[in-house]
């Protein structure tokens, strides 16, 4: 019997369209047609359909054979339309900064700023729910480090619109290389536990604005921070065993540690989401404030602590971390090793097919 393992990439060849022979970006490969495209190229369905153990040849004429009598013409014209579509669509949203703006700041994903003593990180895709690329993955590493070195006392991670961010961009794992989804998994196991160990060695006094919703990495990261303010509308989940993976960002030893074993067996285990409230109670978050205030009240009280002696707030903060830094270290590798494997298994391929072709959400 073929296996989801083996039959995933064919899968995803498919509903990307590489089968079709289109050569598009990873992000458009993911959306676009590719029935519209053998349309465009070939015309109407002409041939045998090909037996029914002939997955990848099937999927191929089923898709070409489902449109029909459309015209050749009317066929390129949606695949063009759909493919400018979506680059001139993505990431659209009033409050995302305009392209020169990004430009200027060097960061694709994030907008950072620094002023009264305070390094803001925020998460910048917030038509996507702030969900993390690769590129968001390697742009948050290069604003910590850079805000290690900076003027500023503290450091803020937050989201851009309604979302603080929805995890890991599932469409990460749709960008197969040549080496197949087992490099895949190993080069995003190298990128994680990179991301993971810049929060655990980050020197200042690390905040997160937990603006709305947090979802995964977003989550299990907070562990990681000295203070997490939340407005009440956020919400914290970590469906894990939904999407056939396992915990990261320190949160196996952390979450125990801050919440006691029960509580986070049931974030972890059984991906019990947590209003902003009961992630207080439970010591995840230091402080919640209502929406409506929430900005405004949570900047005033970051301004203020900003201008405490910078070098007294570091060592504070050293001696709270050190005794657990090479711990952490160790969990974050066995974290990233682990879930090297899980991104293989059918579970985790399975959930992440049923988000991709929409059958799935949280
Ligand atoms: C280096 C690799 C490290 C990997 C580390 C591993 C981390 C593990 C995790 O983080 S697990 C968490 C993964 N996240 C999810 O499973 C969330 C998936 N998203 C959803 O379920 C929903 O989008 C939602 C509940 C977050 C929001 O639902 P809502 O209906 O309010 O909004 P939309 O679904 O319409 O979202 C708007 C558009 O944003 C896209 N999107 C949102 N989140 C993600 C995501 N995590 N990955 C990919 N895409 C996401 C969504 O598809 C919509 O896109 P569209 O407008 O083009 O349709």
């Amino acid at each position: 019997m073929l296996s989801i393992s083996r039959l995933l990439p064919c899968l995803y060849r498919v509903y990307t369209g590489e089968f079709l022979d289109i050569t598009l970006c990873s992000t458009v490969k993911a959306k676009s047609n590719p029935q519209d495209h053998a349309r465009a190229t070939e015309g109407p369905c002409n041939t045998p359909k090909p037996g029914v153990f002939d997955l990848i040849n099937k999927a191929k004429w089923d898709a070409w054979n489902a449109l029909g009598s459309l015209p050749k013409e009317t066929a390129r014209q949606n695949y063009v339309d759909l493919v400018s579509g979506l680059s001139s669509s993505s990431d659209s949203s009033s409050q995302v900064k305009p392209e020169a703006d990004r430009k200027q700041s060097g960061y694709e994903t994030l907008v950072v700023t620094s002023e009264d003593g305070i390094t803001k990180i925020m998460m910048n895709r917030p038509a996507k729910k702030n969900a993390m690329t690769m590129r968001m993955y390697e742009e948050i590493m290069l604003a910590l480090k850079a805000a290690s070195k900076d003027d500023s006392a503290i450091t803020v991670l937050t989201g851009n619109g309604d979302y603080y961010s929805s995890g890991n961009d599932l469409t990460n794992f749709t960008d197969i290389p040549s080496g197949g989804v087992e490099e895949k998994a190993k080069n995003s196991a190298i990128l994680l536990r990179d991301f993971v160990d810049c929060f655990i060695d980050f020197p200042k006094p690390l905040i997160a604005v937990v603006n709305g919703p947090a979802v995964g990495i977003s989550v299990t990261i907070l562990g990681l921070f000295e203070v997490v303010y939340a407005s009440d509308r956020a919400t914290f989940h970590t469906p894990f065993s939904h999407l056939g993976q396992s915990p990261e960002g320190c949160s196996s030893y952390t979450f125990p540690k801050i919440m006691g074993p029960a509580k986070a067996a049931e974030m972890l285990i059984f991906g019990k989401k947590l209003t902003a409230a009961e992630a207080c109670a439970q010591g995840l978050v230091t402080e919640v404030f209502p929406d409506s205030t929430f900005q405004k009240e949570v900047w005033t009280r970051l301004k203020a602590y900003s201008k405490l002696p910078p070098n007294a707030m570091r060592i504070s903060k050293q001696m709270i971390r050190n005794r657990e830094k090479e711990k952490l270290h160790a969990v974050n590798a066995e974290e990233s090793s682990t879930l090297q494997e899980r991104w293989l298994s059918d579970e985790c391929m399975n959930a992440i097919m049923n988000f991709l072709t929409r059958k799935a959400k949280l």
